[in-house]
């Protein structure tokens, strides 16, 4: 989906790889240069709010709980809409179906006016244990195919987002690449 979001708004595209040969030149990315990628952190956010991979998921209350003005009993099953939250209007403004990576400039906490806004990853206690990991990987490949690749989507490609446990494009994403 980053690559996706990155051939589509081929402006993002050129900035991230401006930041990655900056940071990296031409050699391997380290664990230090990627913790200070901001533009394609900001990237990767902005595609996990629009594009969540979780888009929904379901916690059970262990015992009975007040919810506001809602009284839950022991073991309801919660489902909880990640990607309806990351499209609220009140939430996020009306251009929150636009891929606007600036959203995210000074952090996930100015971004979300300190609300409990942005959940790829879960939130609370039980939040995703591999957050971490899963965004270091997913910037290391990103900056290694910036360093060596230009792309933008195949003409094959078709945009059709679908959620089969995990959303991804349903027919793929056929990308064309070339050497830089
Ligand atoms: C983009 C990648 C990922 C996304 C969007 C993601 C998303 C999530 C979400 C939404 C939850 C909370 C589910 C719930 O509350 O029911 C979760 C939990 C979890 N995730 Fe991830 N995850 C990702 C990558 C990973 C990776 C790479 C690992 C392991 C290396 C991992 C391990 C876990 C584990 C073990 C939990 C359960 C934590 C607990 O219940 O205490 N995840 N993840």
């Amino acid at each position: 989906m980053d690559d996706d979001l990155l051939c589509l708004h081929r402006e993002w595209q050129v900035r991230a790889r401006e930041e990655v040969l900056n940071v990296f030149g031409n050699e391997k990315p380290d664990f230090e240069g990627l913790s200070r990628l901001k533009i394609v952190t900001m990237i990767l956010y902005e595609t996990l709010r629009l594009f969540p991979p979780a888009p929904i998921y379901g916690r059970r209350n262990k015992d009975e709980v007040k919810l506001g003005e809602l009284s839950l009993p022991a073991e309801v099953l919660l489902i909880i809409p990640a990607i309806l939250v990351h499209y609220n209007k009140e939430l996020w403004g009306e251009d929150t179906k636009e891929f606007k990576p600036e959203r995210f400039s000074e952090g996930v906490s100015k971004a979300t006016n300190g609300q409990v806004s942005f959940i790829p990853f879960g939130w609370g206690p039980r939040i995703c244990i591999g957050q971490n990991f899963a965004m270091m990987e997913a910037k290391m490949a990103i900056a290694m195919i910036l360093q060596k690749f230009s792309f933008e989507l195949s003409p094959s490609y078709t945009h059709a987002p679908v959620a089969v446990v995990a959303i991804h494009p349903q027919y793929g994403a056929p990308l064309l690449m070339r050497k830089l």
